[in-house]
């Protein structure tokens, strides 16, 4: 079998510290390729975000591995981009210096841009806010933009420096319906171009089954692999498409799953803390 690019193996988490604080997972697995689209759906509270913060290196876990490319994930320098519900850009920068502010974190762009090429970077940034739709966008400020524009523009961010995982927890949660549809549509061409192994966190399974390739179904906290489900629907998907008999077949069928799950995980007052 081929090394996977992420590998949660035998994961548990337990917040607190102590031992006695909340257990998040139990017993997690997961195994996925690189370059692949994987959503992590489920109840809330089950630990979806938890993985992204395993997969990120900003938790560890309490027992199991996480592993990037091989690698233990605090060994690793795997480039990450990250893009969450609430797009917090800087409000004294430009939405064009926002998107360019992993080019002056991350390497090898970091001692580039120090020297000679923030003009490059910034004709960068102004091609990546041009495939979102928002070309001529680039002095305005972010208070100038509306929630959909600044979710485009974290996009961007996401991926301006070429990153080979991107982490998305609820990026389009809070957007109205339309515009939600829209930046599926412009996610699934970033992901096509450019091909990075995906996490989605989400709760909405249309956009699920819209955007992934495979829809992990978690249980009630603790949570762990339910069930992982291949999502055969040809490329490029269309909104159109989410319609059709096969593609609500596959979201009802996830639905009931969820429902399913509610009741699985199982969390004890021990579990909680709330005994101690
Ligand atoms: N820092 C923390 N300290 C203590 N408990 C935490 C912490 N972070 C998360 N938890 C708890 O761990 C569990 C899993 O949290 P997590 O955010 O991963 O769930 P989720 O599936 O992403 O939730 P939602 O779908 O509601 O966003 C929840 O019960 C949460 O309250």
């Amino acid at each position: 079998m081929n090394q996977p690019f992420i590998e949660l193996s035998d994961v548990v988490v337990r917040y607190g510290g102590d031992g006695r604080g909340t257990l998040a997972l139990s017993n997690t697995n997961l195994r996925i390729d690189e370059g692949d689209f994987v959503a992590l759906v489920g109840p809330s509270g089950c630990g979806k975000s938890t993985i992204l913060k395993l997969v990120s290196g900003l938790i560890k876990p309490s027992s199991g591995g996480v592993f990037l490319a091989g690698r233990e994930v605090a060994a690793n320098r795997v480039g990450i981009g990250l893009a969450f519900q609430n797009p917090t850009m800087m409000p004294w920068l430009t939405i064009r210096e926002n998107v360019m502010i992993p080019l002056k974190i991350v390497e090898p762009y970091r001692s580039e841009y120090a020297r000679k090429k923030k003009g490059e970077f910034a004709d960068r940034a102004d091609a990546m806010l041009a495939k979102v739709g928002l070309a001529g966008f680039g002095d305005k400020r972010p208070w100038e933009l509306s929630g959909g524009m600044l979710q485009r523009a974290s996009l961007c961010r996401a991926l301006v420096h070429e990153p080979r995982l991107l982490l998305l927890d609820e990026p389009f949660g809070a957007l109205d319906s339309f515009t939600r549809e829209e930046l599926w549509e412009i996610m699934q061409d970033l992901w096509i171009e450019t091909r990075p192994t995906v996490l989605l966190v989400t709760h909405d399974l249309r956009e699920a089954a819209y955007l992934a390739n495979r829809i992990c179904v978690m249980t009630a906290r603790p949570g762990r692999i339910l069930e992982d489900r291949d999502v055969p629907f040809l490329r490029p998907r269309t909104v159109e498409m989410s319609y059709d008999p096969d593609f609500a077949a596959l979201v009802q069928a996830m639905r009931r799953r969820i429902a399913e799950a509610r009741t699985e995980g199982g969390v004890s007052l021990a579990d909680t803390g709330a005994a101690a």
